[in-house]
This record gives C-alpha cells, structure tokens and sequence, in this order.
C-alpha cells in the first residue's frame, strides 16, 4: 500500500474517503523495500462482507498489474476460489478447509508465495483473501515471519459490511481489534444502508481505525492504488511490524502455534464456527430449497455457492449468497460441458450441522418435468441487472 496515494479520494460516486492522508502510526517501524520484492496485501474482513466482490474488483481494474491471488476458503469446496474472476490460471492459488492463521506452520503459506513469486511469473503484488473467520493478526505475523526474500508485507485491509455493523460488534468485539491493526478500511455495502448510517458507521470504524485510512464503497469499488502501486523502494512504510504484534491480547506470541482450540487461539472468531459442504448432482427443488433458505436457522449467518435447479431452469446455474439475512441468487449460464452440480458451503455458530445436511438432502428433486412456477421464489431474490455491477463477477 503506498503512503502518498492513500491521501487521494478513491473514484466513484458513492466511494468517500475519511479521514487524514494514510500516515505512519507511531508504533510502527520502517519496512525497507528491495525493488525485487513484491508486495503482499492481506484482504480480511468478516464473513461476507465483500472481500471476494472487492478481490474480483481490483483484478478486473489492476490496468498493467499483475496481480497473483491467494484465497482462503474456510469451507472445503472452494466457491470463494471459484468465484475469483475466472480464469486467472496459475496466478491464483486455493487454500481451503479451514483459516489460514490456524495452519501448523507457515510452510504451506511459504510455498504458494514462492509459486507466485517467482519471477518467471512475473506477478507485481499478491493478495491474499483470508477466510471470513481468520484472525488477521497471524496472517500479518506469519507474513512478517517468512523468509521469502522475494516478497514483502504490503499491509492489511479490513472490509466491513455496513449495513451489518453492529450486530457483527455485538457478536464479535474482536473485530474492533481488527479494525486497530488494518492498514485500510473499506467499509462495504454502502449502497444497502443510508447516508445518515453510512457516516455513522464510518465515524464508529474511523475511531478504532486509528490513523489508516478508511474508505466507504459499494460493491468493494475502491481506488485501486489505495491498495498496491509499483512504487520505488522505500515508499512502503508504517505496516506493523513483527514485534509489534508480539504483544497481543492472547497472549498468543509465537505466531501460528496451533490448530483451532489450541491455546491461544481460544479468541479466534472461527473457534465457534462450524461449516457444511454439500455437494448434489441431483438438482435440487426450488420449493423446498426456498423453504429451507426462508426458515434458515438464526446462527447460520453465511451460505455461498451454486445451485443447479435442474429442469425448473435448464440453463443457469444459480450464484447463491446469504450473509446474515441478506439473501441473493445470480444465474449465470452454465459453461458448455460444465458438470452440473449443486456445492454450497454453510458456515454458522451454535447451528445443528446434521440437521442442516439432512435438510438440503431433502431439497434433492428427482422429478424430470420442470416447476417454472417454483422459480418464481427463487426469481424474488435476482436482483435487477442494472442495480448490480455483475459485470465484476
Ligand atoms: N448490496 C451490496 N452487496 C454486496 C456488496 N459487496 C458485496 N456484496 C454481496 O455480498 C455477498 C457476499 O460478498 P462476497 O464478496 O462473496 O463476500 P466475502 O467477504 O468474500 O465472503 P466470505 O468469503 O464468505 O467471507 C455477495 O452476494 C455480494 O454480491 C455491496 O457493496 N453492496
């Protein structure tokens, strides 16, 4: 992230930017950059609010960049993974089953950045999408930590979903921690609340942010350069340091020390976490999956995927996300040859993860004739074209 562009007003009519121009917190120390060394930007934010949307965004507007990407899905089918602006080929690379921050060691971390580092790949910045759950803290310090010579931290940006603000604080205090070490702010979904709120959640992040920058979008819409640039040695400065992040709460301090319900990472956000991977090649019914979906359980705050309805639309697949209780289907045609198949990933707390799979399995629909009229639940949550920017997906 560059110093001197994080002062410019991102483009776009809804972007506003808050605060002073990105200055070098205190606690900071000078990162010393060799031109050789490519910037590695970590993209955090909690479940489903926009990372993949802003992910696909900075791809589709990375002009002559070369982006090489890292996503982490926290589900075992990767949808995060495959919703990443298509085909990108090898310069993206999946980690999935599970958050990144919790792997026994960085190795696995260390050899994808070495893969896109490379520089026969001639990749200018990396940017690694963490699972909606990880703990960004970790990544910062596992990140700090590897020995790549090839690469350099490139600092954290933190997406925040606007419109669920506070009931996301409520649930999870951690995130205002979050918000103390992030680099950026992109306080997302500005579309779906008011001016009045918008101001209000961007007071609220700008108090915890602390000196980065926080910028308001919709549909994860940001000056690109606020995030990466190609910019001399030197430029990048004021991301934490390893020792600075030594001294955390947990009292966590020898980075990735374990898995899940180890000790210290007792406070991560994913250890109350549980997820589902469903995966059908019978297509499933739009009555019953509508019903199970309307009547979907308070802890089960996030569902992402592709469903095949079969004969009731031959020729899309649906795009699913629920986040919270947003809810919104995308058909997008099949590709010629694609199998199809239905692979959701469900992520909740306190949620009965059997009961939830014996329900999708009862979505399962062997009938051949098709039931047009029950995709008129379905067609409820297709937003209209034009309010969406699908041309980024
Ligand atoms: N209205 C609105 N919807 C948005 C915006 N940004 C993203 N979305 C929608 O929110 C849903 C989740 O977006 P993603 O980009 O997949 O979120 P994510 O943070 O990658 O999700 P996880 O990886 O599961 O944590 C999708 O339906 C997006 O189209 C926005 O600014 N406004």
């Amino acid at each position: 992230m560059r110093s001197d562009e994080a002062g410019r007003g991102p483009t776009g009519s809804d972007e506003a930017r808050r605060g002073p121009a990105r200055v070098v917190p205190a606690s900071t120390r000078e990162v010393h950059v060799n031109k050789q060394q490519i910037p590695v930007v970590v993209l955090t934010g909690f479940l489903g609010s926009g990372k993949t949307t802003l992910l696909n965004h900075l791809l589709h507007r990375s002009g002559g960049t070369r982006i090489g990407a890292i996503v982490n899905d926290f589900g075992s089918i990767e949808i995060d993974a495959m919703s990443v602006a298509g085909q990108l080929g090898d310069s993206t690379v999946s980690l999935g089953n599970g958050c990144l921050c919790c792997a026994v060691d960085a190795s696995e971390l260390d050899e994808y950045l070495e893969r896109l580092a490379r520089p026969s790949a001639g990749i200018d910045v990396i940017v690694i999408e963490a699972s909606g759950l990880a703990e960004p803290q970790e990544l910062v310090k596992m990140l700090l930590a590897s020995e790549n010579p090839h690469i350099v931290y490139g600092g954290l940006v933190e997406v925040v979903d606007a419109a669920e603000f506070d009931a996301t604080r409520e649930r999870h205090p951690e995130v205002d921690r979050h918000l103390g070490i992030a680099d950026l702010v992109v306080v997302n979904k500005a579309d779906r609340v008011s001016d009045e709120e918008r101001e209000r959640v961007l007071d609220v992040v700008h108090g915890f942010a602390g000196r980065a920058s926080v910028v308001a979008s919709s549909y994860g819409r940001v000056d690109v350069e606020l995030l990466f640039d190609r910019a001399p040695v030197g430029e990048r400065v004021g991301q934490l340091s390893f020792d600075d992040l030594r001294d955390d709460e947990t009292g966590d301090a020898d980075g990735a020390d374990g898995r899940c319900g180890q000790p210290g990472h007792h406070d991560h956000l994913h250890s109350a976490y549980e997820s589902l991977s469903f995966t059908s090649e019978v297509p499933l019914g739009p009555r019953p999956l509508m019903a199970f979906l309307d009547s979907r359980p308070e802890g089960l705050y996030r569902i992402k995927g592709y469903v095949d309805f079969g004969p009731a639309d031959p020729r899309n697949r649906y795009e699913v996300h629920a986040v919270g209780r947003f809810l919104r289907f995308y058909p997008q045609p099949w590709a010629p040859g694609e199998a199809r198949l239905t692979q959701l990933v469900l992520i909740g707390s306190g949620v009965d993860v059997p009961a939830l799979e014996k329900d999708l399995e009862a979505c399962r629909e062997y009938a051949p004739q098709a039931d047009e009229q029950g995709m008129w639940g379905v067609l409820r949550y297709v937003q209209e074209a034009e309010a969406e920017p699908d041309q980024e997906r």
